[in-house]
């Protein structure tokens, strides 16, 4: 396979360049300021803060009231006139000339003072992202190395193995992709003698890339068609399949899991292989596994034959999986060129290596953040893309952002509570939704503009009032609304991209990969673990433990003659477990409301009048 090396694009902008306006500076939280907050026991975080300027105070909701006069105006510093705006806007517009993509941060009122304060930040951070790039392990509470940018650069690996379990990968994502499309690989009994339509199993970053790309690139008739279990919610995992109907049988599932364990995933397979079961249909011959060599999901996998095994590496982590197995597979299955995909994405990289900062769009983005956020999250990142095409790449970047530096504790372990909100949907959509917040109310977000300059494939367009197309209105709503709302002293950045292509989808993925990977180091914490998710997981276990003991107690209450309705404190009694009457309440309706609890007294509504029993008593469980 040829190996896919990055193409430099240098920037053409620099001969444009001069020196920024000089604008009131905003002051930098420095990473020590924020490694030496105290932790307070009432887990309160707003006293953590670091102080907020008087204007920011007077717009605060905590001391505004109805009967007292508007807020005074925040300025910020920001410069409203509109020469030497555009001359903002002409120094400091990015260009990669040849991913014919820009990236405007004029309208990010940062100053040359942050500039200079945050230059040798930024150096170090450089510094760290070439050492990650080299094989460093960037990601320590893990062990683990971090590289997801030699996926689309094999000969940056730090191993001749590494580059090659990429490149062998590469060629079979490739190869098994083209058997299917071309009917090599054939369902055993679909009447359609190939495979139409794929299921993917997975969740969170073993969705959301492919999710993104599927609504981004594939194509309006695609070999395959592609539609997604990524819960545990039975009824989405019914709609699904029942969707599908016959074509169950020349349905492709991929079950996509780095860890191989991840509850949802395993649910939706069981659900998944009893919809095959039912069909009469052998799900071995249709199932497909993405998954970290030996575990649990590809140890199943390979004891019961499935059609075929692609790996995750270790030193990938979910929500930067988009270019390996678990993105390109069901991409190029959808007829995506992946391969573009990876150019574009090492285009990117490429021009993300410079250490000059205003070369280098990851950077930028990462200081715009760290300028708008005053470095601790202090606002929301709204992403609005104007382009339908486009709706899902908010969320995508909202795992990729919020798992990234959403951290509790630095690098140093001092607590520091970091993170960075990220919504939005897709404009002019919002503009009828909340954008009305955006222009006029609580001023905690900045915004990110997702321009689009292709309105439609040439040929088709036509106006629909004299000299204006629908695409002029998009174009319209996105500089009206990016107008508007810096007119209010709303920041925003803009990214344009003359196209959505599998070569810009690649360069839009890279450049938030680098700029998230940046803004983690500027704020010195770990942006490739997600140990708060860990939380979540143990209680949901506990809970499910719990639900097993007061069924056990219910049923042996059953098994009684005459049966024995219990009450909640008698359940919780029975269970050891009186701190837990409250979530027994909730394990008890929520079965009720399934048909596998019976309430013999009492309704839901009136806990402590709740007597409750099973509609049947199972004796073998009594001797378990
Ligand atoms: O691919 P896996 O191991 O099933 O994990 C799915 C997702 O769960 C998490 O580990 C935690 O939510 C994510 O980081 C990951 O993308």
């Amino acid at each position: 396979m040829a190996s896919i090396s990055g193409v430099c694009c240098p920037s053409s902008s620099s001969a444009l360049r001069r020196s920024s306006p000089l604008l009131p500076r905003k002051p930098i939280p420095s990473t020590r300021h924020a490694a030496t907050i105290p932790i307070f026991p009432s887990g309160r975080s707003s006293h953590l803060r670091p102080a907020r300027s008087i204007a920011d105070i007077s717009q605060s909701p905590l001391t505004s009231s109805s009967t007292s006069p508007p807020p005074e105006k925040k300025t910020l510093g920001i410069e409203k006139d509109p020469i030497k705006l555009w001359h903002r806007y002409v120094d400091w517009l990015y260009q990669h000339k040849e991913l014919g993509l820009f990236l405007d941060v004029s309208r990010i009122a940062f100053t040359d003072e942050f500039l200079a304060e945050m230059e040798p930040r930024l150096q170090k951070a450089f510094h760290a992202m070439q050492e990650l790039e080299k094989g460093a392990i960037a990601n320590p509470d893990e062990g683990r190395m971090v590289g997801h940018y030699w996926l689309r650069d094999p000969k940056r690996a730090p191993n001749s193995f590494l580059r090659l379990q990429i490149e062998n990968t590469l060629d079979a994502i490739c190869k098994f992709a083209y058997d299917i499309i071309s009917a090599t690989i054939k369902p055993p009994s679909s009447p359609a003698g190939r495979f139409t339509q794929i299921l993917s199993v997975g969740i969170g970053g073993s969705a959301l890339g492919p999710q993104f790309v599927a609504e981004a690139l594939a194509p309006d008739n695609p070999p395959l068609k592609i539609r997604f279990i990524d819960n545990t919610d039975p009824a989405g995992i019914d709609h699904q399949i029942a969707q599908l109907g016959p074509e169950l049988a020349s349905t492709l599932v991929i079950v996509i899991s780095k860890s191989g364990g991840t509850p949802e995933t395993r649910n939706g397979l069981l659900e998944v292989q009893k919809a095959f079961r039912e069909a009469g249909l052998d799900f071995s011959k249709q199932g497909v596994a993405i998954t970290q060599q030996n575990s649990l999901l590809d140890n199943a996998a390979r004891i019961e034959g499935w059609l075929a095994r692609f790996p995750m590496f270790d030193w990938v982590g979910g929500r930067t999986s988009e270019m390996s197995a678990v993105g390109l597979l069901p991409a190029a299955l959808q007829g995506i060129d992946v391969k573009e995909m990876l150019v574009g994405a090492s285009m990117m990289d490429e021009a993300n290596r410079t250490t000059v900062v205003r070369n280098n769009p990851a950077a930028l983005l990462a200081l715009c953040w760290y300028w708008a956020s005053d470095g601790v999250g202090s606002k929301d990142m709204v992403v609005l893309p104007y382009k339908d095409s486009l709706l899902l790449f908010s969320r995508y970047l909202q795992q990729l952002v919020m798992e990234s530096l959403g951290k509790e504790f630095n690098l140093d372990g001092n607590r520091v509570n970091q993170g960075i909100t990220v919504y939005g949907n897709k404009g002019s959509t919002d503009q009828h939704a909340y954008i009305q917040q955006l222009r006029e109310g609580v001023h905690n977000f900045f915004v990110t503009f997702i321009e689009v300059l292709r309105d439609r494939p040439p040929g088709h367009d036509w106006e629909l009032e004299p000299g204006v197309t629908s695409g002029d209105y998009l174009f319209g709503m996105l500089q009206g609304t990016r107008s508007a709302l810096y007119a209010n002293d709303r920041e925003s950045i803009s990214v344009t991209v003359q196209e959505v292509t599998p070569r810009s989808v690649g360069a839009l993925v890279a450049l938030y990969e680098r700029a998230v990977g940046i803004y983690a180091y500027l704020i010195n914490i770990n942006a490739y673990h997600q140990p708060g998710v860990e939380a979540g997981k143990k209680a949901a276990g506990e809970i499910l433990a719990l639900q097993k003991r007061v069924l056990s107690i219910l049923n042996e209450a059953s098994c009684k003659e005459p049966v024995e309705p219990l009450t909640l404190d008698e359940i919780a009694e029975r269970c050891h477990a009186p701190e837990e009457i409250e979530m027994i309440y909730k394990i008890v309706s929520h079965m009720a409301a399934n048909d596998r609890a019976l309430i013999a007294e009492g309704n839901c509504g009136s806990p402590r009048s709740i007597k409750v029993f099973l509609g049947e008593c199972n004796v073998d469980e009594l001797y378990d």
